[in-house]
């Protein structure tokens, strides 16, 4: 549905050259949800926008729905523009229109009667669940409601494509989860493709089929979002993929931690398991084996796309051979280990 060639942006500032996007290929198919993840910085935004040529690349071309959209005169780039809704971190709303006249523009933009931009407003309206709020103004909505608002604006000209530029980064995790939520139902009931840009790997976790990695502008990785997160390729796939598991060491542990092992200090061990780590009971048969005590400290596992992957802090209670020998036969069973210190 959206396919990106060989796109390039150089931008200028102050004479200098700042090359936002190098050289990506992207092909996003009809009816998926696709993520661009990436630091600040990576070209995300410059990406996204290069779709709808909010943004003219350098150098490439952008297809979408088979259209060349580099080729087209500006009055074919307008209706081209309606079949790619977009939608924004900070919404764009329109403060001094209501709500169901921010809903209503593009129909009015495109010459659609009274009549039928009511039927169609009230529809939309219902189907993002804010019927209660046609009247209300912008400034006296919550964020998500705001974002509902321009969600059903964007699919007010029956758009194919939605573009979402870190649409749900201003937004706490509950409102978060509901908007993806939204997101999700609207990708399934009108068969939309989305696209969207984010800084967090759990929104993409959370809704995409795909993704790519971006950084410094070019392109990383990409692939199913089961296969990235069971075998990232990269230090950049593996670092969003880490920062979906919040694991940091206790205060009073960490307190305790020293570089050194002495006669009565034990190992506090981090255990990364990855799509490559062997799927079985590998912690109690390491315990049984070799008659070690693993107190589990804190543990945040997953599954994306039926691969399990996750961190773990334990502390190792043993001789210093059998811990050498559980670490090394850990390792021999893809598990990453990291002694980070040993707790007295
Ligand atoms: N209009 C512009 N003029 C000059 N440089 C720009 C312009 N827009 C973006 N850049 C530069 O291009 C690079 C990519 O920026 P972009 O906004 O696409 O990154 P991003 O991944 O979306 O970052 P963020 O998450 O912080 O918004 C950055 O180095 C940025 O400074």
């Amino acid at each position: 549905m959206i396919e990106i060639k060989n796109v390039n942006k150089v931008f200028y500032q102050a004479g200098r050259e700042i090359k936002a996007l190098d050289d990506i290929n992207l092909s996003i198919a009809e009816g998926s949800i696709y993520g661009v993840i990436g630091s600040s910085g990576a070209g995300k935004s410059t990406l996204i926008r290069c779709v709808n040529l909010l943004e003219r690349p350098t150098k490439g071309r952008i297809f979408v729905d088979g259209i060349e959209l580099n080729s087209l005169s500006a009055n074919e780039l307008t209706l081209a523009r309606r079949k790619i809704g977009m939608i924004f971190q900070h919404f764009n709303l329109l403060s001094s229109r209501t709500v169901f006249n921010n809903v209503g523009l593009p129909l009015e933009l495109a010459g659609v009667s009274k009549q039928e931009i009511k039927e169609k407003v009230e529809s939309l309206l219902e189907l993002v669940g804010l019927s209660d709020k046609k009247d209300s103004y912008p400034a006296n909505l919550s964020g998500g409601q705001k974002q509902r608002v321009a969600i059903a604006r964007a699919l007010a000209s029956d758009p194919k494509v939605l573009l979402c530029d870190e649409a749900t980064s201003a937004l706490d995790p509950a409102t978060t989860h509901s908007i993806l939520e939204l997101l999700r139902k609207i990708n399934r009931e009108f068969n939309l493709t989305i696209l969207l840009i984010t800084h967090e790997m759990a929104v993409v976790k959370s809704i995409c089929s795909d993704v790519a990695i971006i950084g410094g502008g070019k392109l990383v990785e990409q692939g199913p979002v089961g296969d990235i997160f069971a075998h990232p390729k990269t230090e950049l796939a593996r670092q969003f993929i880490r920062s979906t598991l919040d694991l940091s060491i206790p205060a009073d542990y960490a307190a305790r931690l020293s570089a050194s092992q002495s006669p009565n200090s034990y190992p506090l061990v981090r255990l990364e398991f990855t799509g490559a780590s062997v799927d079985a009971p590998i912690i109690s048969h390491v315990a049984r084996e070799l008659n070690l005590d693993i107190s589990i400290l804190s543990s945040n596992m997953d599954y994306v796309g039926g691969i399990k992957f996750g961190l773990m802090l334990a502390e190792f209670f043993g001789s210093p051979q059998a811990t050498e020998q559980a670490i090394a036969f850990l390792k021999e069973n893809k598990i990453e280990v990291e002694v980070l210190g040993y707790v007295a």
